[in-house]
C-alpha cells in the first residue's frame, strides 16, 4: 500500500474513534486490574474472582461499542478502500508514542474485521504483522515508576535488608505476620541457588513493579543476577487466618515459574502501563514460553490469540507434515485432530452425538465458555476459540477429511476461498488447546512396560505418579466447584511437567448443583441380581460409590488409587465439599507443592521425627485451613487457584 496523499477527514475520524475506543478499553482493563490490590488487601476473595471473570468480557464489549460508533458517525462499512487505507496509516501515526501499540493494533484488527467483508481484511487493512515496535517502550513518567525495580546489595549481609525493602516497596496496606522471619526464609532458600561466595559487580535483584494477583494470592516476580547467573523467582504472598500477610514460599527456576504461569490457571490481574515490557521481562525468566501464552496469563487474551495465530501461520510455512486424527480414543462429542509437529490439538464440535450424550452443540459451547471464565485451578486446559479458520487442504490426511465431512459437515467448507488456486479447508468453529498425553495412553505404556518386565521401577513410579496426580486433579477441581462429569482416564492428559489436567468439558457441572447420593439398598433379590440400575436417577444425581468399577479395573491402578484417594469413592467426601462451597467457602489451592511452603518446612524442622515428617509433608496449618481439605491429602498437591 503506497499512498501519495493522506487527506480524508473521514479516515482521520475513523482512526481517531478507533484509538479512543482502544484507549478507553485499556483504561478500564487497567483500572480493574489495579483494583486487585485493594481486593487483596481487604481479603475480598469473592470480589477478586468476580473481577477475574468479568474482565474477560471487557474486550468484546469495547469492540462492539467502537463498531457501533464507527457505523453511526462514519458509516464505516460503506467507506471505499482508499479511506480504509488512509485510516490504517493515520492509526499507525497515532501509535508512535503509544504505550500499548501491539494491543492497539489488535484492537484495530478486531474492529475492522467486524466491519469489513472478509475479502477486504485478507489484505492490507489489518495488521498481519506488527507495524510498531514494542522494544524499549518506557512508562510515560519513568520517575514515578519503571517496569521493574533494581536493588543492589553491596554485600551478602545486606541481602535480607534488600529483600525486606523489595517487599515493602509494593506498599501493601496490611501488616505482615513476621516479615523478618519470612525474609530470612527467602534469604536461606535463595543462597544455595547462586554462587554467593563471589558477588560480582552486577549483583542485583530485579523485580517487576506490580504484584501479580490471582484469587487469594499476590506474587512478586523477579530475578536475582550475579555475574552470568540469573535466578528467576516468585514470592507468593498470602493472608494468614488473622488477616496478616505471610510470604509463603520461594518459587525459583524456570520450571516453578512455568507452573505458576500455566495455561491451566486463571489469568493474573497486574497493573501494567507497558504490557510488552512485562512480557519481555517474563520471557527472560521463561524463554521457552511463547509470548502468546504470557499475554494470556496477563489477562490480555486477545493479544495472546493474535500471537498464537501468527505463530501458527509461521509454523505452517516452516513445516510439511499433515493434520491427522489425534491419537487416543475418539470423542463422542468432539472431533479432535492435531499436527504432529505442533504442540496443540484442534477440536470441532460434531453435528450429531450418540443418544447417551444428552446435550446440544450450544450447550457444549456454553460449557467451554464456563471453563474459560472459571478458575481452572491448574487442572483444566485453557482453550482458544476461532471461527472461519482456513487450513491448506494438502496438509490434511484423506482419513481426517473423511472424518470431518462425516462427523461435522456443517462445520467444514472445502474450496478456494482466496482464489489463489489452492484448496482450503475452512472450519466454521474450532477450539485449540495444548496437546497432552491422554492419561489412558500414558497408563497403557506403563502397563506394557510392566508386562514386559514386572520389575521396571520407572514404569511403576510413573504409574503411581499418574494415579496420584489424577486423584489430586479431581480434588483440585472439586475445590474449584467443578464436577468433571466424566472421570474416565481418557478425559485427562498429562503435561510436560507431569501434571494431570482435565480436557473433556461437555459433562462438567458445578459441585454445588450436583446431588451426591448413596446407592440405595436393593429392594429384593431381583434388584440385587439384575445387573441393571434398579433405582431412579435424577439428572444431577451422582453416585460416588459406583466410580470404582469404571475407573479401577486394573489391580495396579486400584492399589495406588485406594491408598491415596479412596475418599473419592465416598459420598461423604463430596457432600462435605459441597456444603462448604455452598456456605461460600473459597478454598486455597497452591501452584506449588505443599513441601515448598515455608510453614511446612518450619514444621518439619521443629518436628522431633523430622525425617518421617519430610517424607509425609506436615498437615497444612490452620491459617489456611481451606487448603487442608484438599491439598494436605495429596502428596503431589500443587496448584493454587481458588473457587466458587
Ligand atoms: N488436549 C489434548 N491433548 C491430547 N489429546 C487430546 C486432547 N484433547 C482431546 N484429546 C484426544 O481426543 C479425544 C477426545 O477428546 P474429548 O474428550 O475432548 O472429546 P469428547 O467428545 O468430549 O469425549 P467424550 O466422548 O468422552 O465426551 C480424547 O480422548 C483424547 O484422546
Amino acid at each position: 500500500m503506497l499512498l501519495q496523499r493522506i487527506d480524508s477527514s473521514v479516515a482521520y475520524g475513523i482512526a481517531r474513534a478507533m484509538i479512543d475506543g482502544f484507549n478507553r478499553h485499556y483504561r478500564l482493563f487497567r483500572a480493574e486490574s489495579a483494583r486487585a490490590k485493594h481486593r487483596f488487601e481487604t481479603a475480598d476473595w469473592a470480589g477478586q474472582q468476580r473481577a477475574q471473570r468479568e474482565r474477560i468480557e471487557f474486550y468484546d464489549l469495547r469492540v462492539k461499542e467502537c463498531v457501533t460508533r464507527l457505523e453511526r458517525e462514519f458509516q464505516a462499512s460503506q467507506q471505499p478502500m482508499e479511506v480504509w487505507q488512509q485510516a490504517k496509516l493515520l492509526y499507525i501515526g497515532m501509535l508512535v508514542d503509544h504505550r500499548q501499540p501491539e494491543l492497539a493494533e489488535t484492537f484495530f484488527n478486531s474492529v475492522t474485521t467486524k466491519i469489513l467483508h472478509r475479502s477486504y481484511f485478507q489484505n492490507d487493512f489489518i495488521f498481519v504483522r506488527p507495524a510498531i515496535s514494542t522494544e524499549y517502550i518506557e512508562p510515560e513518567d519513568p520517575k514515578s515508576h519503571t517496569t521493574y525495580r533494581c536493588y543492589y546489595p553491596q554485600t551478602l549481609a545486606e541481602l535480607p535488608d534488600t529483600l525486606r525493602r523489595l517487599v515493602e516497596d509494593f506498599g501493601l496496606r496490611v501488616p505482615f505476620e513476621n516479615l523478618a522471619r519470612d525474609v530470612a526464609d527467602v534469604h536461606d532458600a535463595l543462597l544455595p541457588l547462586f554462587d554467593h561466595r563471589r558477588l560480582r559487580a552486577n549483583f542485583q535483584i530485579q523485580v517487576l513493579d506490580s504484584l501479580f494477583y490471582r484469587n487469594k494470592g499476590a506474587y512478586a516476580v523477579g530475578k536475582l543476577i550475579n555475574g552470568f547467573q540469573e535466578v528467576p523467582f516468585a514470592l507468593p504472598i498470602l493472608h494468614n487466618d488473622r488477616g496478616q500477610l505471610v510470604i509463603d514460599a520461594l518459587l525459583h527456576g524456570e520450571d516453578d515459574l512455568l507452573m505458576l504461569f500455566s495455561f491451566a490457571r486463571a489469568y493474573f490481574m497486574v497493573d501494567m502501563e507497558v504490557p510488552s515490557a512485562y512480557v519481555q521481562f517474563l520471557r527472560s525468566l521463561m524463554p521457552r514460553k511463547p509470548r502468546a501464552e504470557l499475554y494470556n496469563a496477563l489477562g490480555l487474551a486477545k493479544q495472546g490469540k493474535t500471537l498464537f495465530y501468527r505463530d501458527f501461520l509461521y509454523h505452517m510455512r516452516h513445516s510439511t507434515d499433515q493434520f491427522r486424527i489425534a491419537p487416543g480414543i475418539k470423542g463422542m462429542v468432539m472431533l479432535v485432530f492435531d499436527l504432529p509437529s505442533f504442540p496443540f490439538v484442534f477440536k470441532v464440535i460434531k453435528d450429531r452425538f450418540p443418544p447417551q450424550k444428552d446435550i446440544t452443540p450450544e450447550q457444549v459451547r456454553a460449557k467451554y465458555q464456563l471453563v474459560k471464565q472459571h478458575d481452572r485451578a491448574g487442572r483444566m486446559a485453557d482453550t482458544l476459540e476461532f471461527s472461519g479458520v482456513g487450513f491448506p487442504r494438502e496438509r490434511f490426511t484423506d482419513e481426517l477429511i473423511e472424518e470431518l465431512l462425516r462427523e461435522a459437515p456443517s462445520q467444514v467448507e472445502i474450496g478456494d476461498r482466496n482464489g489463489d488456486g489452492r484448496a482450503e479447508v475452512v472450519l466454521k468453529h474450532v477450539y485449540i488447546e495444548r496437546r497432552m498425553i491422554p492419561l489412558n495412553i500414558y497408563l497403557q505404556e506403563c502397563f506394557d512396560a510392566l508386562k514386559a518386565n514386572p520389575d521396571d521401577v520407572r514404569a511403576r513410579q510413573q504409574l503411581e505418579h499418574a494415579v496420584i496426580e489424577y486423584g489430586n486433579a479431581i480434588k483440585d477441581l472439586v475445590a474449584a466447584n467443578i464436577f468433571p462429569g466424566d472421570m474416565l482416564w481418557k478425559n485427562f492428559g498429562i503435561t510436560r511437567h507431569g501434571k494431570v489436567v482435565f480436557y473433556d468439558y461437555d459433562e462438567i457441572e458445578y459441585i454445588t448443583d450436583c446431588n451426591f447420593r448413596r446407592v440405595p439398598p436393593p429392594r429384593d433379590e431381583d434388584d440385587e441380581m439384575s445387573g441393571e440400575v434398579w433405582y431412579s436417577v435424577g439428572p444431577h444425581d451422582v453416585f460416588p460409590e459406583t466410580f470404582g468399577p469404571f475407573l479401577l479395573s486394573n489391580p495396579l491402578v486400584r492399589e495406588v488409587f485406594m491408598r491415596h484417594h479412596a475418599d473419592l469413592l465416598d459420598v461423604e467426601f463430596w457432600q462435605a465439599h459441597q456444603q462448604r462451597l455452598r456456605a461460600g467457602h473459597i478454598h486455597d489451592i497452591f501452584p506449588y507443592e505443599q513441601a515448598r511452603r515455608f510453614s511446612t518446612r518450619r514444621a518439619v524442622a521443629l518436628s522431633p521425627s523430622a525425617e518421617s515428617a519430610a517424607a509425609n509433608p506436615a498437615p497444612v496449618p490452620p491459617a489456611l485451613d481451606g487448603a487442608a481439605l484438599v491439598a494436605a491429602s495429596s502428596t503431589f498437591s500443587s496448584a493454587e487457584g481458588v473457587t466458587a
